[in-house]
């Protein structure tokens, strides 16, 4: 079922110094902060030769990255995204499974215009994990 490592997300205190360190300590390429206050975060990609990196910085209220560096003030990594040819088939065989499948179930568009939904860590070894209809 699921696929391609799609990205890595680390959650970051600071966006600058982060888009900074990535670009000019390991010489990446770093795209332009991009807000999608539908998930309460300001996103920023790094894209590597065989998947990207996920900056994340809170944005709004309520921003689960907030709440996530509350816990973790220096940042740290914050989910997986794996990928997914049918994304609602992907949810129901979770669900059959057990697996709390969060907010409303419902997926919503994410970061790259397709359609994402997250499982709780709990349920996955203390991992968020992320799913992408690609
Ligand atoms: C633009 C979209 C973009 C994209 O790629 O397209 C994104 O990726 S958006 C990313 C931001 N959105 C989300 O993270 C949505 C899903 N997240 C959530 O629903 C919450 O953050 C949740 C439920 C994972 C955590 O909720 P909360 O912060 O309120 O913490 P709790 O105290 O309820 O957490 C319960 C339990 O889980 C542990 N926890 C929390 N966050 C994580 C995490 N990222 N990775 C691993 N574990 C996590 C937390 O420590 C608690 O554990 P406990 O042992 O009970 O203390
Ligand atoms: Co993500």
């Amino acid at each position: 079922m699921i696929g391609r490592l799609n990205h890595v997300a680390i959650a970051v205190p600071d966006l600058g110094a982060a888009i900074a360190q990535y670009r000019d300590a390991l010489g990446a390429n770093v795209g332009d902060p991009q807000d999608e206050p539908d998930h309460g975060v300001t996103v920023v990609f790094i894209e590597l030769p065989n998947t990207k990196i996920e900056l994340l910085y809170p944005l709004g209220e309520g921003s689960p990255i907030a709440a996530f560096l509350e816990k973790n003030p220096s940042g740290g990594m914050h989910h997986v995204c794996y990928e997914v040819d049918d994304i609602i088939a992907a949810r129901d065989r979770l669900k059959d499974s057990g697996a709390r499948v969060l907010g409303d179930g419902e997926p919503k568009i994410g970061a790259h215009g397709k359609p994402v939904l997250f499982l709780h860590p709990k349920d996955f070894q203390g991992t968020l994990v992320e799913l992408e209809q690609v």
